[in-house]
């Protein structure tokens, strides 16, 4: 069966992302690109990426007025990738536009409220309610415009799944039990994450910083 687990290769040196995806390609179902590779490389990057042989995620979080937001999909159509991120807050509008300028069999899901945040955050951007609330709001808007899913924590997917059965749930801020969560605040471990309806695992440093990343994919991929 095919691993549920996006690797995230954040890192801009070419050398190191190889290096990396080459040493866990057997463990994991798919690459993600993301801000920080893609400023680096461009799609010149991704393509060379996309050679080892894995799907493509390209996290770009696209997030500006319908007519920009669509244009930069359709100038990213020919990287042909599995998976695009847009913001939901982008609106209705923007992603309604997002998902016609796509490629067919990408799917365009929407990051909701990004892991790194939580409640006092969000009253301090001027968003009220519970972090739930927000997730489960925007995923409605999300599947309203036809996207395919959402991103979200593993703690908000069980509800936002409850009310989309047929979307596509991506739950990064994974975090394996005793690992470091960084900057993320909302962490489930992955197999809370897969209990809760997760359709992907988005996991970063508790593979790319192990000293043997293969052998981190592999464990981490044990759990769940
Ligand atoms: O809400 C979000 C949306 C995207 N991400 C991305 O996932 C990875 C997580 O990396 P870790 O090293 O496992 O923390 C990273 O590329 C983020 O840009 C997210 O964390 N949260």
């Amino acid at each position: 069966m095919t691993s549920r687990i996006y690797v995230a290769i954040d890192t801009p040196d070419m050398a190191r992302a190889k290096a990396i995806a080459t040493r866990c390609k057997h463990h994991v179902g798919g690459l993600k690109l993301g801000l920080e590779f893609f400023v680096a490389h461009g799609q010149p990057g991704v393509r060379e990426m996309a050679e080892l042989g894995l799907p493509i995620f390209l996290d770009l979080k696209l997030h500006d007025i319908p007519n920009t937001v669509a244009k930069a999909v359709q100038a990213l159509s020919a990287l042909d990738p599995t998976i695009l991120t847009v913001h939901a807050s982008g609106g209705r509008a923007m992603m309604e536009d997002a998902k016609a300028a796509a490629p067919t069999h990408t799917k365009v899901v929407a990051v909701t409220m990004l892991t790194s945040l939580d409640a006092d955050d969000l009253t301090a951007t001027g968003v009220g309610g519970s972090a739930h609330d927000q997730v489960v709001r925007l995923a409605a808007l999300a599947e309203a415009a036809g996207l395919d899913g959402i991103v979200c924590s593993g703690a908000e997917v069980a509800a936002a799944k409850a009310a989309w059965p047929k979307g596509f749930f991506v739950v990064p801020g994974v975090r394996p039990a005793n690992a470091k969560a960084g900057d993320q605040k909302r962490v489930v471990t992955p197999r809370e994450a897969v209990d809760a309806g997760a359709s992907i695992l988005v996991i970063g440093r508790p593979i790319t910083q192990a000293e043997d990343p293969d052998s981190a994919a592999r464990a981490i991929g044990a759990t769940i």
